[in-house]
Parts: C-alpha cells; structure tokens; sequence
C-alpha cells in the first residue's frame, strides 16, 4: 500500500514499461512520457488514441496511481484496495499468484519481468481473446501481448494491494482501471463509464467490421449463371447462396465501385435470382415482383424471411356477445395466455400459448370471438359500416369480415353476404350462427352480376377481392411457386370487373354512406393500386382516408407506371413491418350515380394497368379534381378510336367465338400487366416517325389501287365493297368469308345502292336541264 502513495515511485515505473511495451515502451521511457500520453488520450476520442490511453493506463498503472497519489480522486481507490472495483475483481486469483505479486510489488514496484510472472493464464487469455483489442493489433503493430502482460501486471499489482480485503471480482473492471475513473466515484458512476467505454469500443470495431466487409464485397470475384446453375442444380449449400446473395447486394448497392471489371448489373441480378429462388424456393415470376417491389436488399431479405414465418395467432372479439377485458378474463381462467393484440383495436387479442385448442373451447363455440388475423379487422374498420344501413359483402365466404360487420351494425340494418362457391356458403351460415347474427341474408351469386338486381342498392360496400394470397404465403407455400403472370392476370382482370360492378351497386345518394372499400390479401400492384386506378377512371368516385392507423401509404409511383395522386390514401401491410399477413385496403367514396364519362358496358375488359397508370390518364380525376394531362389531345384520338370500334362491335352481329379464341383476346386485352405486355402497350404508345406515317400512306395507296383494279376486273366477287377479311368476318358474323357469300336479299347491295344513287342524280340533272327548282337530295 505505501508502494502506491510513493511520490517518486514514477521513476520505477520507466523499466516496467521499458519491458512491457514495443511502441509504449518508447513513448513511456519516463513517467513524464506516460503522463503526457494520457494527458493526450484524454482528450481524443479516436481508436489508436483510445488505445495508446489504454496501454498507458494499463503500463504505468502503479507509477501513473503514484504520479496521482496526491490526488485522493486517483490515489485512493489504489491506496484503498478494498474499496476499488479493480481490486475486487481479484477473487479469482489463486493466492499463490497474488502473494507473489504483493512481494513484488511492495519490493519491486515495477519490475515487469516479476508481473509477467504472476500473470494468471486465465486473465491472459481473456485478454487475447478479446476481439476490439484485436481489431487495434495492426495499427499498435503486435503489441497486445504486451499489453495482456501490462494488464496482468496491473491485477496482479492491484490484486496485491488490496489483498488485506477480501476483495476482487471481474476482470473487466481491471481492465479499465484507469484514468478517467474516479475514485469518488460512486460504484455506479464507475460501471456507468465502464460501459461507455465498452460502447465506444464497440463503435469502433463496428465500423472496422464494416470496413473489413466493404473491402471484403469489393474484391468480390462473381460465378458465371452457368456456375451458379450448375452448383444449384448439383448440391445446392444454402450457406453458400447465402453468403453469395448479401455478397452481390453489395456489390448491386454500389455498383460502379465494387462490380467487377467486365461484368454488367444484369449478370448480378441474374446469379441473385437464382439465389433468392433457390434459398426461399420462389418461381422467378413472383420473386421478380418481389424485386421490384423492394428494391432495397435487406428489406426484400426481410420480406421473404418473414413469409417463411407464421404470424401470431389472434381473435376477434364478438362484440355483439361479449367484451374483450371479460373474454381474456375467461380464456387466462382456461389457461390461455392472452393480450390485447394492438393498440389500434379495441376487439383484437393475441394468444402466446394455450392449453386448450382455441377453436374448441366453450367461448368459441358459443361464438364469444372469431379466429382472425389483424389484418382482417382492418377493412371492416375502414368501412366502418354503421346502424341500420345496406351493406353488401360482396365476396364473403368463410363470413369472418361479414360477422365483424354485424357486430358494428350492432345487428340492425341488413347486410347481404354474398359468394359465389356454393361449397364455401356453410361456412358462412355456421359462422354467422354461431357469433349470433341475425341480420344477415346470405347469397350465392357471381357478385359481377349483383348489380342486376341491386343497382345503386347500398349504403356501403366490402369488397375482399379474390387475389393471389401473396400477402399470406406462410398459410400457403404453394403460392411461392404456383403464380405466373396469367395467373396474375385473371385475377386482375376479375378484380377490376368485380370493382366497378361493386361501385354500380353503391347508392351515391346514401345519406349516411355511399363507400366502398376494396382490399385484398396480396402485395402485388397489379391486384391493388392498378385496380384502383382503373376504377378512378372509369367511375365517379374518389378514394378518402381509410381511417387506419398503421399501414404504409399505397403506390402513387411505381417503376415506369404513374397513379393518380389520391392513390396515397390507400394502405400496404407487410409481414415484415407489422408482423401481420400482407394486405393492401383502399376506401372510395362514390361521387355520381351517374355514369362516368369514361364508362363503357364492357370498359372493363379494356385497358390494363399500363394503359390506364402510365399513360397518366390516371391523373385524370377521381371526381374530376386532377390535373389534365400532357396527352391529352393523343388520349382523345385513342378514346374516339376506342368508341369507334366499340360502335363496330355493337352492329356487328355477335358471332359465336370459340372458347380459346375469346380466351387468346382477353389475355391480348390484360397483357399490358405483364412485362411483354408493358413493352407492347409502349410500342403501341409510340408515335409513328414521318418515315413510317408516308411509308404506311403509300401502303394504303397502293391496296387502294389494287382493290379498284380487282373491282374493275371482276365486278361480280363478293369482294367487292368490302374493306379486308377482317372486315368481312365481322360483317358475316365472324365466320371467315367462304370467298363466295351472294349479299342478302333483303338488304341492297352496294352495287345496288351505286346504281341507285346514279339513276337519281340523272333523273336530277334531267330536272334541272329541265328548268326545275328541285332539290338535289344528298
Ligand atoms: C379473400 S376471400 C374472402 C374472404 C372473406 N371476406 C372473409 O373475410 O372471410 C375471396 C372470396 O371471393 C369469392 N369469389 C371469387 N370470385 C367471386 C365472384 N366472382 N363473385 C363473388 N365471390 C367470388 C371466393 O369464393 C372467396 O370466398
């Protein structure tokens, strides 16, 4: 102990560090050094500072107490063993080692060689092994050995001094027996800097980690596909796609910087495709939507890992029966371990673990609450429907949201719940039964042709789409890979058919509703925001606020394809954001019971998503509030054209189409949703060059000409008059011209009419030479 209160002890302290430290060695050749190393550390907060301060404090722990011992604040918790934390981490120490070091030290302050002796081994290599020294090894040049030494040497030292007390205990605190604690110091206070230490420590070998990465993902040498495939198709290893897979993230989130030399982005999206594919066992089609959908490769990461997860399981309490704080009393009684799911519901309770199956116990079968996941509550929520009103459930089977509508209707009013599988009606009526509705009246129709029978017929309207279940692929791993762009497609032509048909079926005149609130269980855009874009341009109506309080705001920009503003309004879920099954819910008010002008009979099997996104006609107002576009006189030429045909279509006479060809038209007709279909619509869009218009002119000329000539010298074919085959199976009801079809008796045909139009004018002209006033009939 007097060791340490020795003024001049410092000078003793200049061999130790002498032996125990390559660099320090030289800056600490005297205490003067020392101190002016410390006096410099503290001040800098950098790594190599940080550790030269360490060594410092660790080298000349005795002579640095004793240049402090005049201080009490540094002096005593070393002249007071017993007290000091450094001290009391010695417990471990054999009493072997600890004798020594006290002779030592009492005798030989600051002989390294002697502490060197009385390092325990178990401090050593918890020293060694600790990874933020290693991280400062090659800045300090291979100098922690030393300083595992010099550590040692300072527990040993400490370990002697305090040894009268039965002191010791963890390593950690010797190792910052240092010069910022202070030995006022409440225990607390010491631990608290401890840990600031520790959390610095940490930032920098963080950042040094990242560093080691970057230069790691820089160097990073690319298969060929082939390779990939090849290795994929033989013995896929997962850790190795895994390391690939966040190996090429890197390189694509830098790319001009870390791509290989030679080597494109396609190449790399290419590999991570096969990657992602292989390691969460997707189709390339749905992983590719994914992709697009999130960009960013952590959080498509993110995504994907979460859909490979089930989400918790919840309820539903039926309010219509029950509370909720009475129900979770109930269920804990039958060893139920419940909490309120969320704070933005009032009736939803997550279960952590149950002791009795939750679809059978006496709650459930007496219908006090509905096995739901949260996001089913979310579109009853935002419909909102109230007392007494008309409401329709469009696509209801199994009736878990049809229930909740009840429930909020308080069971007045009349709610219509519709499906169009009979096989899934019991399962509607059961549920509906059990949680005691008993305003329901359930229907099994195509809802598409609900508004045969119930135009304009409600005050408000669910309509939870039949979709691609992208959103809820944990329920349903075969999604992963059952999904193609057809498949897309048909549901994304149903959707925009089922949507317009639920707006026809809203009274706009409601007085206390007139909404409609569209969702569905995907993520994909096609099924969402394209849907309601589509029905902003073709009905009016407007989009609101759904009123929810999580949720991500809907697509208004998405790659090359531009919604209507309002789009914003609409709501995502992700599994991976808000632990609940992927969902989209977007709410419409209906404006006009009017037809909107851009309304046809079959407008819904026209257009698609890029015809009606990207062309910014969406920009064109739900309610008539938007901005007028660009195009809008190129619109106008296409609307007209569209109306024109439409005109066709309706005089022609329907043909009977076979069931392929119609089929072939309307995936013609939706596959502006697919990528080819995006690149058509494009190429359609494109104007024609004056090149292409002359060349098509002189096209036009030249069959002009060939007709005539085919006229002139066979007047007799029913060709003749009519404009191309085409024209011709439209006009013979479909059926390809058998090349010889006489007109029909009871119309004229053209010649006729011709030799008609001819007889007057000469009978006119005879009239006029003939000096009468008569008019010259057009
Ligand atoms: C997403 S589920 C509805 C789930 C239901 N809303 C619930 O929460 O329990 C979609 C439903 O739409 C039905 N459906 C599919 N096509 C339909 C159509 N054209 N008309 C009416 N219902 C249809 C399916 O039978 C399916 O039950």
């Amino acid at each position: 102990m007097q060791i340490f209160e020795l003024p001049d002890s410092t000078e003793g302290a200049s061999p130790k560090m002498a032996k125990s430290g390559k660099k320090l060695k030289k800056v600490q050749k005297s205490s003067k050094a020392a101190d002016l190393a410390l006096a410099e550390d503290s001040s800098s907060p950098s790594p190599k500072k940080k550790m030269l301060k360490k060594k410092a404090s660790l080298n000349g722990s005795a002579p640095l107490t004793n240049i402090v011992s005049n201080d009490k604040s540094h002096s005593a918790p070393a002249v007071n063993g017993a007290k000091a934390p450094l001290v009391k981490k010695k417990k471990l120490r054999k009493n072997k080692s600890k004798k020594l070091a006290r002779e030592e030290a009492q005798h030989k302050p600051s002989t390294s060689s002697n502490h060197d002796g009385a390092a325990p081994p178990k401090k050593k290599k918890k020293a060694s092994s600790n990874d933020d020294m290693k991280l400062f090894e090659d800045d300090s040049d291979g100098e922690d050995d030393d300083d595992d030494e010099r550590m040692e040497t300072l527990d040993t030292l400490n370990g002697g001094a305090g040894d009268d007390d039965d002191d010791s205990s963890a390593g950690e605190d010797a190792f910052s027996s240092d010069d910022d604690a202070d030995a006022s110091d409440l225990p607390i206070e010491r631990k608290s800097k401890i840990l600031e230490r520790k959390a610095k420590r940490d930032e920098v070998m963080a950042e040094a980690e990242l560093q080691t990465n970057i230069q790691r993902a820089e160097m990073y040498k690319l298969p060929t596909i082939d390779d990939v495939e090849r290795q994929l198709k033989e013995a896929p290893n997962l850790q190795i796609i895994r390391q690939r897979i966040s190996e090429v993230f890197q390189v694509l989130g830098d790319f001009n910087n870390r791509r290989e030399k030679g080597r494109d982005r396609e190449e790399y999206v290419g590999v991570l495709m096969k990657d992602l594919c292989t390691y969460y066992g997707y189709n390339e089609y749905l992983m590719g939507k994914f992709m697009d959908l999130f960009p960013n490769g952590q959080e498509l990461m993110e995504f994907l890992d979460a859909n490979d997860q089930p989400r918790p399981t919840t309820i539903r309490t039926n309010s219509l029966k029950t509370r909720r704080g009475e129900l979770a009393r109930t269920l804990i009684n039958r060893g139920v371990n419940v909490d309120p799911a969320a704070k933005w519901t009032k009736v939803g309770l997550v279960i952590y673990d149950s002791q009795v199956p939750i679809g059978a116990t006496p709650e459930y079968l007496a219908g006090h609450y509905m096995i739901q996941g949260l996001n089913s509550l979310l579109p009853v929520m935002a419909l909102a429907p109230q007392e007494n009103e008309r409401v329709l459930d469009m696509c209801a089977a199994p009736g878990g949201k049809t229930s909740h509508i009840a429930a909020l209707m308080k069971n007045t009013g009349t709610l219509f719940a519709n499906d169009a599988k009979f096989a899934r009606l019991p399962a509607v009526i059961g549920n509906l039964h059990r949680m005691g509705v008993n305003n329901a009246i359930v229907t099994h129709m195509d809802a598409r042709e609900y508004v045969k029978i119930q135009r304009q017929g409600f005050d408000r309207i669910l309509l939870d789409a039949p979709c691609s279940g992208t959103g809820v692929i944990w329920k349903d791993e075969s999604v992963k890979t059952s999904k193609d762009s057809q498949d897309v497609q048909k549901r994304h032509t149903l959707q925009r058919q089922l949507i317009l048909a639920a707006i026809d079926c809203l009274d706009a005149n409601s007085k206390t509703g007139g909404y409609l609130v569209y969702s569905t269980c995907s993520v994909l855009v096609e099924e969402n925001e394209a849907v309601v874009n589509y029905a902003l341009t073709k009905r009016h109506v407007k989009l609101v606020d759904t009123g929810l309080e999580p949720g991500i705001e809907g697509h208004v920009k998405y790659r090359q394809y531009r919604f209507h503003p309002s789009l914003n309004l609409t709501r995502r879920y992700y599994p991976h954001v808000h632990n609940i099954d992927g969902f989209f819910v977007a709410k419409f008010k209906k404006l006009s019971n009017d037809k909107h002008k851009n309304a046809r009979d079959d407008d819904v099997l026209e257009g698609g998503l890029g015809e009606d996104a990207d062309t910014e006609e969406s920009t064109q107002a739900a309610g008539g509030d938007a901005k007028k576009s660009a195009n809008a006189p190129k619109k106008e030429t296409a609307k007209k054209e569209n109306a024109k045909k439409d005109t066709l279509k309706k005089e022609t006479p329907k043909r009977e189409t076979p069931k392929k060809e119609i089929a072939k038209k309307e995936n013609a007709k939706d596959e502006s949703v697919t990528e080819e279909g995006e690149k058509k619509v494009a190429a359609k869009r494109k104007a024609p060059t004056d090149a292409e218009r002359a060349k098509k002119n002189k096209k036009k000329n030249k069959n002009k000409k060939k007709r005539k000539a085919e006229g002139d010298a066979d007047k007799s074919s029913p060709k003749n008059g009519q404009q191309s085959p085409k024209t011709a199976a439209l006009k013979t009801g479909g059926k390809k011209s058998p090349g010889k079809k006489s007109p029909s008796k009871n119309s004229p045909s053209k010649k006729q009419l011709k030799k008609k139009k001819r007889k007057e004018l000469v009978k006119q002209r005879k009239e006029k030479q003939a000096g009468t006033t008569a008019p010259v009939s057009s």
